[in-house]
């Protein structure tokens, strides 16, 4: 079900009503509609919720993600504004899942996610689960027509590549995509050796899935992870970013429903969040397993926030045009 976006949502500390150099979020943002006709914009963005748990739900984990799209929106609003000039940011509401329909709603969310880039918004999606992915991959596909290759990247502690014989689940989605699409290849940057098992490890072999393990990647140097990211892209004509938050440390992230002890720094996940925004392939981003009854101190929303408000000031698509 779709909602429309709630401009009670978007309030917070105001530091001045005239000097707009004093301006946050909740001063900037603008409402937008999805079930009404909207015209195409330059150098835009637009915030889409999947108020969905679902698929954690099905996979065993412990439920509340589906409270992130409004608590990471209200973080986001009191964050200050330091886009550049012209660019403008909308809150596109939010997908929200009823009666455990979840394939009903991952098709809602795939179409509005086709529609803002339709509609040449960069789309940043706010989940949900990890399932949250699989409604994300819908729209980018449907937008990009079938024969675009796609690069998926992967920001996560777990492949979230299991069997998905008994229904889709938040562990199943990569799956999915690549047992459908023949177009679409996978790369994963964060996997921990103990949260996934052998065979997990096994099937990422078999679906010639790319990783880095977070060890790895915290060993350094990150230029390393950034000449695989720039190998990757290079294969496909676009990318999309999913980032479960679990990949970071349980110690800065521990509300998500599987948390990560060994996770990634946050300072080093920000580092490749920018490198991978920055690319002119990618077109989209979501950020998922955010669970706000688990968080502590609201930590995990406030870094959730703090991520995607680093993916917009990083947008290749929302930088002045030369
Ligand atoms: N999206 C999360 N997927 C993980 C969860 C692992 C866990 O709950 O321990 C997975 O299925 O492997
Ligand atoms: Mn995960
Ligand atoms: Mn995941």
């Amino acid at each position: 079900m779709y909602q429309p976006p709630d401009a009670g949502r978007w309030t917070g500390r105001i530091d001045s009503v005239s000097d707009e150099r004093a301006f946050r979020l909740h001063q900037r943002i603008r409402l937008l509609d999805l079930s009404q006709p909207f015209a195409p914009a330059e150098r835009a963005a637009a915030f889409i919720g999947f108020a969905c748990d679902e698929g954690v739900r099905r996979n065993q984990g412990r439920q509340g993600a589906k409270e992130a799209p409004a608590a990471v929106k209200a973080a986001l609003a009191r964050l200050p504004w330091h886009l550049p000039e012209g660019v403008v940011v909308y809150d596109a509401g939010d997908v929200v899942c009823v009666d455990e329909r979840l394939e009903q709603s991952q098709t809602e969310l795939g179409k509005a996610v086709a529609r803002l880039l339709q509609h040449n918004m960069a789309p940043i999606v706010i989940g949900g689960g990890h399932e949250t992915a699989y409604g994300h991959y819908l729209g980018v596909r449907e937008a990009l027509g079938t024969d675009a290759r796609l690069g998926i990247l992967n920001i996560d502690a777990h492949f979230d590549l299991r069997p998905y014989d008994d229904g889709p689940t938040s562990g199943t989605m990569f799956r999915q995509i690549l047992d459908q699409d023949d177009q679409v290849s996978y790369f994963c940057l964060g996997i921990q050796r103990l949260g996934n098992t052998a065979a997990l490890f096994a099937d990422a072999e078999t679906y010639r899935c790319r990783y880095m393990l977070e060890d790895e990647l915290t060993a350094g140097p990150i230029e390393a992870a950034y000449e695989q990211i720039e190998k990757f892209a290079a294969d496909h004509d676009a990318v999309m970013l999913t980032f479960c938050m679990d990949a970071i440390s349980a110690a800065a992230a521990p509300g998500v429903s599987a948390p990560s002890p060994f996770g990634l720094a946050p300072s080093l996940a920000r580092a490749l969040i920018r490198r991978i925004v920055s690319h002119p392939k990618t077109i989209s981003v979501d950020l998922c397993e955010v669970n706000p009854l688990l968080d502590e101190g609201g930590k995990t929303v406030a870094l959730a926030a703090a991520f995607c408000m680093e993916a917009l000031l990083h947008f290749q698509r929302l930088q002045p045009r030369r």
